[in-house]
């Protein structure tokens, strides 16, 4: 694409690839970070200016705000961030701040994440709801310790792919191996990371160059994409990896003869006719009808509020979930977790907190096991976690929890957890896995229990699978998590 580096030019954006339109139609979200002063504030601003989603009444007022112009006569564009008015007074950003803007090709929504470091929580905030990090590096300064927090916390948030974003590059005087020395420290450290979908991009977001327009002019060196084809390029996450969830956050009971779930999907699809399991239960059942608020649907996807109905009476209440039968998460009352420390008191070992994850909210102690050290990515044995830290940790539930990883489903997978004392959120975290020693919760379960309504459980105890294990198998309401664990020993 031909677009000139003039800050008055059409951006020339090619109409092709229509049906990649329809599948991206949902904005890529993205975040932008790195450490104070690298200039996020100015690059999302130059976004918003150059994709013309700056309207005009707030364009006069910032030409009129703007003291001291850039060389180009341009306004300083970080004003187009700094809405509130404390950030003004500080001349920091002390928010999450989102904002919208689009090509031709698509949208965006991008969350502008402060870059000093008790701020954490923010970038946590944005990284979470995020497709893609723009993680932006000073030229002059290069790789620090800051940038490797963000991308650290990025991709514990689930983010796989990273613009490195070279910024102030026409400081540097448009050093081509002062770029590439950059990148190579950052890539050998995203390694760490298990984050291999990197574009490296030099970038001046005050004189817009490689952001939407080309900076071919500056440097004849870099011949890859500019910021916004990059990002028209990226893939959106799905929460639809894993099966149906349904988070039951109210049971309806308006006469006798209706009863129905109610709650926000929080992963897959489900239609009538389909087999669900109710957790921790376990009960099986199948979906006669979707109801939302003024119709009856059918079919019902992840972002949908709805009503499930029914075919049978089963046991449920606001916190049990509603699941796929053929793609469960996992139950059970340990898991591993990894989370971000983000209050002065850190994360004490042993201590209890309560664990919020949707309308759920559970009694749970934290063990901390290991804390990342950011100057070597190393993962070093820690049994209490400070603020700020990232660390691992044991979960170790009261009752039954239900999860899924969070790699397979963010919202079913992600969690904070509380102080009982304070109601201070202490952390932000995410589900890793199941921890197989249940420290002896489920050790003197030597008998399998399945739990399933008799005609289902009648076919079931007929298969092979069962055939020589009769003896060992009740069948009486369980957690189908846990048949699914006996399932799996009998399959090995
Ligand atoms: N020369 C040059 N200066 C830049 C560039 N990008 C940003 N700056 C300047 O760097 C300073 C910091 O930019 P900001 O956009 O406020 O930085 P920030 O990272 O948002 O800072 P916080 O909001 O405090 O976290 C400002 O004076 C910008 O004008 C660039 O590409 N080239």
């Amino acid at each position: 694409m031909t677009v000139s580096a003039t800050a008055t030019a059409e951006v020339l954006l090619p109409i092709e690839e229509p049906a990649r339109a329809i599948r991206d139609s949902r904005p890529l979200s993205l975040i932008t970070c790195g450490s104070v002063d690298d200039g996020k504030s100015t690059l999302i601003g130059r976004l918003l200016w150059d994709t013309k989603a700056v309207k005009e009444d707030q364009a006069a007022t910032l030409h009129r705000d703007s003291g001291k112009q850039n060389d180009l006569g341009l306004p300083d564009f970080a004003l187009l961030l700094d809405g509130l008015q404390a950030e003004r007074e500080q001349g920091i950003t002390i928010d999450v701040a989102y904002r919208y803007f689009s090509t031709d090709r698509r949208s965006f929504i991008v969350a502008d994440t402060p870059g000093h470091e008790q701020y954490t929580r923010n970038m946590a905030t944005g990284a979470s709801t995020a497709d893609l990090a723009v993680l932006l590096v000073d030229a002059r300064a290069g790789i620090l310790e800051q940038t490797r927090r963000h991308a650290t916390i990025a991709s514990l948030m689930g983010i796989r792919q990273f613009v490195l974003a070279v910024n102030k590059i026409d400081l540097t005087n448009y050093d081509r191996a002062r770029f590439i020395e950059i990148v190579h420290d950052f890539k050998e450290f995203a390694l760490t990371l298990g984050v291999k979908q990197i574009t490296a991009i030099p970038i001046s977001a005050l004189k817009g160059e490689n952001v939407v327009y080309d900076g071919r002019a500056s440097m004849p060196w870099y011949d890859g994409p500019t910021l916004v084809e990059t990002l028209e390029k990226a893939t959106t996450r799905s929460n639809q990896t894993v099966g149906f969830r349904l988070p039951v956050q109210r049971v309806s009971r308006p006469g006798e003869s209706f009863r129905g779930y109610q709650g926000t999907v929080a992963g897959g699809s489900v239609k009538p006719g389909d087999s669900v399991v109710v957790l921790p239960s376990g009960m099986v059942a199948n979906v006669t009808k979707i109801v939302t608020f003024d119709l009856v649907r059918n079919a019902a996807v992840a972002g949908d509020a709805i009503t499930l109905v029914l075919d049978r009476q089963v046991d449920v209440a606001r916190g049990d979930m509603i699941v796929a039968i053929d793609s469960q998460p996992m139950t059970g009352r340990g898991f591993d977790a990894q989370l971000v420390a983000l209050q002065p008191d850190g994360i004490e070992p042993g201590k209890r907190y309560w664990l919020k994850s949707g309308s759920r909210r559970q009694r749970v102690t934290v063990e901390p096991v290991s804390q990342l050290d950011l100057k070597s990515s190393k993962w070093n044995t820690a049994d209490k976690l400070g603020m700020n830290a990232i660390g691992k940790v044991h979960l170790t539930f009261d009752e039954q929890a239900i999860f899924d990883t969070y790699e397979q489903n963010r919202t079913t997978g992600a969690f904070i957890l509380i102080d009982p004392d304070t109601n201070n959120t202490v952390a932000g975290g995410m589900i890793t896995g199941r921890r197989s020693e249940l420290g002896g919760i489920h050790k003197d379960d030597q008998r399998v229990l399945l739990s399933l309504p008799a005609d289902l459980a009648e076919k079931i105890m007929a298969t092979a699978l069962f055939a020589d294990r009769r003896q060992d198998v009740d069948v009486r309401h369980t957690s189908v998590g846990r048949a699914a664990e006996i399932l799996a020993d009998l399959d090995e």
